[in-house]
């Protein structure tokens, strides 16, 4: 058997599409431009380039973009400083750090600082409780776009068996509350799991976002899983630089029912769900409903 391969490119260029209408209606109807502002600290090469493809997506879609690249040795003062004027500006509905953040600041006090109403990564504090606990939420853009994607291919996942393997605040913690959600059986599993091997095997979708490449080979994949792969990691092969997922592609394509490609899977679906999310916060704060094709 050969996978069905899910792809995410095209996926989001759909997500792309339906925001930049939802854009239009808001501005001829209401008058509202969303805006999105992101804030980049220092020189990470990958960091630049998602932070100017956010930028370009979101002028493409009909809405405003706020860069802020500001030097990595910025105080946390400054950075709070900085938070505070986004937070009170009436045009940006959407606030974003880049992380990871350069190491003297504090990540957790910097984005508790972000209006939860502007949230638009989910990462805040309230956000987290929120989806938790079952509650209207800004959902974090990576378990949302694997979430739509799930949804597209599999429909109703009520009883499946899912198993996230990564347990990080970005992607694995949320990607199980979305499946508990779906009424999927879900394990959380990470790299002190025993018999990590059986426990995948035991998985209807298996979700993996560990962050190190090609880790779960073809033989830990249950035959006809729908396999989304969350990793984006960078090796050198036969002298060339090349993307890989966390899960060994070749394998994996030979058993699996469904699975998602590095590059052009999960990935583009990140940007598309941050459009999204910024056209549901702006609704938000407007008192209109937020569109329902945009959000879960
Ligand atoms: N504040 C946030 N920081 C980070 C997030 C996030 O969601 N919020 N996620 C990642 C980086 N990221 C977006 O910020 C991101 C990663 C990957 C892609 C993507 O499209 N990947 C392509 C490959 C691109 C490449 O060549 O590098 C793919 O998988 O096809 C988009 C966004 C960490 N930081």
């Amino acid at each position: 058997m050969t996978a069905t391969i899910l792809d995410g490119k095209a996926f989001a260029a759909q997500v792309r599409t339906r925001v930049a209408a939802h854009v239009g209606r808001l501005s001829a109807a209401h008058g509202l431009v969303p805006g999105l502002a992101v804030v980049l600290l220092g020189d990470d090469p990958a960091s630049h380039v998602y932070v100017r493809s956010k930028g370009k997506h979101t002028v493409e879609a009909g809405m405003r973009s706020f860069e802020h690249l500001l030097p990595a040795e910025t105080s946390q003062e400054q950075l709070l400083t900085l938070i505070a004027a986004l937070n009170a500006d009436p045009a940006v509905h959407g606030i974003l750090v880049q992380l990871p953040l350069p190491a003297h600041l504090n990540a957790d006090l910097v984005i508790n600082a972000i209006d939860p109403a502007k949230d638009v990564d989910g990462f805040h504090i309230l956000n987290v409780g929120l989806l938790g606990t079952g509650q209207k939420a800004m959902v974090p853009c990576t378990p949302l776009g694997c979430l739509m994607m799930l949804r597209d291919h599999l429909g109703d996942m009520s009883g499946l068996n899912a198993v996230v393997v990564g347990r990080s605040n970005i992607v694995g913690k949320p990607m199980a509350q979305l499946l508990l959600g779906e009424n999927c059986t879900v394990t959380l599993a990470h790299s002190r799991t025993r018999d990590l091997a059986a426990v995948c095997r035991s998985a209807d979708i298996l979700v993996a976002a560990v962050g190190r490449a090609e880790m779960i080979p073809g033989d830990w994949i249950r035959p006809g899983a729908t396999v989304i792969d969350v990793g984006i990691n960078r090796v050198e092969r036969d002298g060339k630089k090349r993307l890989v997922g966390d899960v060994d592609f070749a394998g994996a394509v030979q058993v699996a029912g469904a699975i998602t490609p590095v590059p052009g899977g999960v990935g583009p679906m990140t940007i598309a769900c941050l459009l999204a999310n910024t056209v549901t916060a702006a609704c938000r704060a407007q008192g209109l409903d937020a569109p329902t094709d945009l959000t879960v």
